[in-house]
């Protein structure tokens, strides 16, 4: 197993724990994590060092990667004082919506920066990351970014910088929907009169065990949906609800055209 670089995680929120959840699975070499939060400070462990603050960086500590995982909102009071890591590591960006360019202008300094877009399934070693390596971006820090990016689950690259937009709203922001539906099946089995216990049993149960059959069959999604729904049975008369013109087909369509909207909008 190829080892992990040294990393600089700057920002130790929901999604950068995550990732290093699913770093310190595949074991990780040296990381150490930037955040002012009291919260961050619980992520210290076998080689993993947390520090408030930029200055309290070791002197000597030169990343192979900067993970930039702060808020977009965050990014130009926190960027300038990773400028210095420039000249030997490559900036990894998981901000919704920053794009490369936003971000070199936030550095202050031209740096090899690859834009990704991972989810919080990345905490098992279950996500998916999509990127985008800018030009500047070696071959070399290429290959690293995947090994990183890689360690926390599938990865992807594309070569259109703009495709991260749709990409946030999708699978960056995926999990909650699927953590809605949830929510709402455990919801509509209250309303039908079951005991909460089973209520939320049956919910996270039934989610759960779909992604593992998806994960674990041959075939596709719209297969094992036939393979429920029985001619004339109770799925169907479901389906014929959730899938009318008006419902899931539009609201997803929607809801995935607001949010990747709102990436855009992030973007300076
Ligand atoms: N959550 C998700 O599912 C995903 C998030 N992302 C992206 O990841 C980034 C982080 O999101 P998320 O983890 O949800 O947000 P969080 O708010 O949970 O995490 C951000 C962390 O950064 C800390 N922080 C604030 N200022 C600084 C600073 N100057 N230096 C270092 N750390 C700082 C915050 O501390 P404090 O709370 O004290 O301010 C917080 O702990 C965002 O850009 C988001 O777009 C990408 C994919 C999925
Ligand atoms: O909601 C957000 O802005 C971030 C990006 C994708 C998931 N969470």
């Amino acid at each position: 197993m190829t080892g992990l670089p040294s990393l600089l995680l700057v920002g130790g929120g929901r999604m950068g724990s995550a990732m290093l959840a699913g770093w310190r699975e595949r074991g990780l070499s040296q990381a150490i994590v930037v955040d002012p939060s009291a919260e961050a400070a619980k992520l210290a462990g076998p080689n993993v060092t947390v520090v408030a603050d930029a200055a309290a960086i070791p002197a000597g500590f030169a990343p192979e990667a900067v993970v930039l995982a702060v808020k977009p909102q965050s990014a130009a009071e926190a960027l300038p004082a990773y400028a210095r890591f420039a000249g030997g590591a490559v900036f990894i960006s998981i901000m919704a919506g920053k794009t490369v360019e936003a971000v070199t202008r936030l550095l202050g300094v031209p740096a090899a920066i690859v834009r990704a877009m991972p989810n919080t399934p990345a905490a098992v070693r279950q996500g998916i990351t999509v990127a985008y390596a800018a030009e500047a971006v070696t071959p070399v820090q290429k290959a690293l970014a995947d090994t990183l990016l890689g360690a926390t689950g599938e990865i992807a690259w594309v070569e259109e910088e703009g495709l991260l937009d749709p990409v946030t709203a999708i699978s960056g922001g995926g999990p909650a929907y699927v953590f809605l539906l949830t929510e709402l099946l455990e919801q509509a089995g209250l309303d039908q009169g079951l005991p909460p216990e089973l209520a939320r049993q049956m919910a996270r149960q039934t989610v759960i065990g779909s992604a593992a059959l998806l994960a674990a069959s041959a075939e596709d999604a719209a297969q094992l949906r036939i393979a429920v729904t029985s001619p004339k049975g109770t799925t169907e008369r479901a389906l014929a609800v959730l899938r009318a013109d008006d419902a899931w087909p539009k609201s997803f369509r929607e809801a995935i055209q607001a949010a990747t909207e709102r990436s855009r909008e992030l973007s300076a």
